[in-house]
Parts: C-alpha cells; sequence; structure tokens
C-alpha cells in the first residue's frame, strides 16, 4: 500500500529509497513488467535510472544483449554496451502535445509555457519547456543553480494547478551544445541526484529549442548520463548501472 511504500522510502526500517521498483510478468509479453513507486506511494510511468538496473538484471541473469521492460507508459527497450557496467535504454518517443504532458489547459508551444515563479514583472523562473518521456516534466533554462531555491520552488510547481498529474521540475544550465546540467525535483520524491528520465526531458529539450545537439551529455549530482534523440524520434539514455541504488532485492 502507498503508507507502506512511504514508510519503506522514508527509511522506517531500512537505508530508505527514492523508488520502489516491483518486478512482474509482463502481461504485454515482455522480459517483465517494471512497476515504479515513488517515495511517497504515487505510481508513475517512467523511471529512467531504475531501468538500467532492471535492463542490467534481465541481462546478467538470462546472458542476453537486448531485453525488453514493460511499464505502465509502454514498453521500453535495454541493450549492453561494451562496457558490462553501461547500459543504454530506449525511452520511446517523447510527447510534445499539451494533452499528452498532461496540461490542464491548452498551450500551442509547448517549447515555452507561460509559467513564471515570483513577481509578474520580474519573475525569478519563466517560460519552462514542457514534455512527457513516459512521465511528465517541466524545464526551466538558467544561467546558473546559484540564484535558486529548488527546494522550496518545487513543491509549489510539482503541484500546480496546470500539472493534473503533477510534474517533475527541473532547473537546467546548457553549458555547449554538447553538455546540459541539471538539477531535479522529483514528483513525489524531492530533491534527488539523479533522475534518468529527466536528462532525456531536458535533452530533447534543449535540441527542440536548438539550445544543442541531439546528442548531448547530461551532468546531474549523482553523475552523467548521455542522451540521444535519434531521427527516428526515439531517445537513448545511456548510463552506468547504479549497482549502489541496488540496496537489495527483495524476492517474495
Ligand atoms: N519521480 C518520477 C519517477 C522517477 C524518475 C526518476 N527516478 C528517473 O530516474 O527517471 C516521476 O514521478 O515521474
Amino acid at each position: 500500500t502507498p503508507e507502506m511504500i512511504k514508510r519503506f522510502a522514508a527509511r522506517e526500517p531500512g537505508p530508505g529509497c527514492d523508488q520502489l521498483i516491483v518486478l512482474e510478468q509482463s502481461p504485454a509479453g515482455a522480459d517483465l513488467f517494471m512497476r515504479i513507486y515513488n517515495a511517497d506511494g504515487s505510481e508513475v510511468g517512467a523511471c529512467g535510472n531504475a531501468a538500467r538496473c532492471v535492463a542490467w538484471l534481465i541481462m546478467q541473469e538470462n546472458a542476453q544483449q537486448t531485453c525488453r521492460i514493460e511499464t505502465l507508459s509502454g514498453i521500453i527497450g535495454g541493450s549492453a554496451t561494451s562496457n558490462e557496467w553501461i547500459t543504454s535504454i530506449d525511452m520511446g518517443r517523447p510527447k510534445f502535445d499539451w494533452q499528452d504532458i498532461p496540461l490542464a489547459e491548452e498551450f500551442h508551444d509547448t517549447r515555452g509555457i507561460e509559467l513564471q515563479v515570483g513577481p509578474i514583472d520580474a519573475p525569478i523562473l519563466h517560460t519552462p519547456s514542457v514534455v512527457n518521456v513516459g512521465n511528465p516534466h517541466a524545464i526551466y533554462w538558467v544561467k546558473s543553480f546559484s540564484n535558486y531555491d529548488l527546494s522550496g520552488l518545487g513543491p509549489l510547481l510539482e503541484h500546480h494547478p496546470l500539472f493534473p498529474e503533477r510534474a517533475n521540475i527541473s532547473l537546467a544550465i546548457v553549458h555547449s551544445d554538447t553538455h546540459i546540467e541539471l538539477k531535479v525535483w522529483e514528483r513525489g520524491v524531492g530533491l534527488t541526484k539523479a533522475c534518468g528520465s529527466a536528462a532525456c526531458a531536458a535533452a530533447v529539450c534543449a535540441s527542440r529549442n536548438k539550445l544543442t545537439e541531439r546528442e548531448v551529455k547530461v551532468t546531474l549530482p549523482g553523475g552523467d548520463l548521455w542522451i540521444t534523440w535519434r531521427e527516428d524520434d526515439h531517445i537513448i539514455m545511456t548510463g552506468a548501472v547504479a549497482l549502489d541504488g541496488i540496496i537489495e532485492l527483495a524476492t517474495s
């Protein structure tokens, strides 16, 4: 139940976690179904970091080079790389229409929507890009993180009425046309060290807004991820399998 998940995630007892991942049989015939619970007990459709860990486990266990993982948002594809500790995930295609984010009202240009923070005449944050990469994201483009208290602004924006399913909120610095740096307030969790889906969201929005190339390195507090937004519209995320993220595999 959500209460049990909240207790587990809140480190009572145990190490705590940002997400709790439950692996089940896949009704769609994928290698398995990955059920994703946030620390607040909410169930969501994407978790990039977990996908890399779960793909690694499947491919190790079955001696496979590829795998398919079913999620609430559809089937994603895992593949091994030349480095056994690095996996790639095909996160599928981004959705940019306002109804697919989803937003509570119509916006024709989701490359930058009217959602400013602070005084109308001198907003401290404004014109975020929004996208759904299996889960909803809003990305604010900033020059530096030091001017913003994301732990204060995050929950306000996460729960903003414009996001009927809430949203993951990121601050993004574009260092070059191949390098983005992110700080993320995750829906249902809070500030985290890494968010794979936010890295995907920022990469496709930066490219769509002509701020970067289609292949970028995304630096998060917990490490780097490499995102390619392929010409066929699929988002490929490559990064280390954060094995320290697999505290324990509870087999039921
Ligand atoms: N908090 C996110 C789910 C986990 C995302 C993050 N852990 C990742 O690696 O993508 C959401 O509610 O959509």
